[in-house]
């Protein structure tokens, strides 16, 4: 069966914000950082200190995840005294879910006091350097379903949360991708950590053999089936964004080649990595340095 479909866009605010505050009434504390947990690394929920936990299924307007490795709790709670939010599970396109839909979470965090997302994915490595276990933070983004008109922001503008055409030159906050960078030399991650493009497809296929020889001639580092909708949202309604990136596999690039990209690799990875990821977000997230703490 499909997932129920989205609302006409007209109603998008209204439904994110009956959302908003219906979690709101629920909550002693108000997130000023919302994470967005990729497959694989739900455990970085688990981190959140006073944890205050909704199943996707009783959240009023939330769509439900149905793949393998995406739990569908939403998890409020603080890390290192920073009031956090965190997604542990997202939606992806080909879930059946419109685009709009699949980023309501993103607006929700906007109109719950978010100022700052970060998003995390598991990739397939494009750039031939790259080995799985490899951590790509992300300094840009290609967006093929954009290219075919499949963008959240399609349809009536919801001046609401932000302007008609917003500009993605700077959607990934260079202040951070620094930040991120020292954190990464000081915790000794340096030798696994990488910075380049993503290229978000719809997937659920993987990519044949040309397609990944073609991306990675478009100037892709790696490649995916999500993120790139919910930093569209995110920068659309003012937050400043984070993402990475973990390779969790090789892409194929060789007809020779017996690797053979699949789901259980995929989450294979984030269990390796899923610790040092953990201390990487902790500690990034304890030098964001909010003016508020959450309490407001
Ligand atoms: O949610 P992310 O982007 O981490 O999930 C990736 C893309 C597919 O959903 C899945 C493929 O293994 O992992
Ligand atoms: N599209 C795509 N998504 C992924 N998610 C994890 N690995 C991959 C991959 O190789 N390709």
């Amino acid at each position: 069966m499909l997932p129920e479909s989205n609302a006409a866009p007209g109603y998008m605010y209204d439904e994110c914000k009956a959302t908003a505050d219906w979690l709101l009434s629920q909550l002693s504390m108000r997130p000023l950082v919302g994470i967005v947990c990729g497959s694989g690394l739900g455990g970085l929920a688990d981190s959140l200190k006073n944890q205050v936990v909704f199943k996707y299924s009783d959240i009023p307007n939330f769509p439900k995840s149905t793949v393998h490795g995406h739990a569908g709790r939403l998890v409020f709670g603080t890390l290192k005294g920073t009031s956090c939010v965190c997604m542990q599970g997202r939606f992806h396109l080909y879930e059946g879910y419109p685009v709009q839909k699949i980023t309501l979470p993103i607006r929700v965090f906007n109109l719950m006091g978010v100022e700052t997302v970060i998003l995390t994915n598991a990739a397939g490595g494009l750039n031939q350097d790259y080995r799985v276990g490899d951590v790509m933070i992300i300094k840009d983004h290609i967006n093929m379903p954009g290219f075919a008109g499949i963008n959240p922001l399609a349809g009536p503008n919801e001046d609401r949360f932000g302007v008609r055409f917003p500009c993605m030159s700077d959607a990934y906050n260079r202040k951070l991708v620094r930040l991120a960078h020292e954190v990464g030399a000081e915790l000794g991650f340096d030798e696994f950590l990488r910075e380049g493009v993503y290229c978000m497809l719809g997937g659920p296929s993987f990519e044949t053999i040309a397609e990944c020889r073609m991306l990675n001639k478009l100037g892709a580092d790696a490649v995916g089936m999500s993120t790139v909708h919910e930093v569209i949202v995110a920068r659309h309604c003012g937050m400043r964004v984070f993402a990475m990136s973990l390779i969790s596999n090789r892409s194929v690039m060789d007809y020779e080649s017996e690797e053979r990209a699949n789901h259980e690799e995929v989450l294979q990875t984030g269990d390796d990595r899923a610790k040092q990821l953990e201390v990487f977000v902790a500690t990034f997230v304890s030098r964001l340095g909010h003016a508020s703490n959450g309490t407001h």
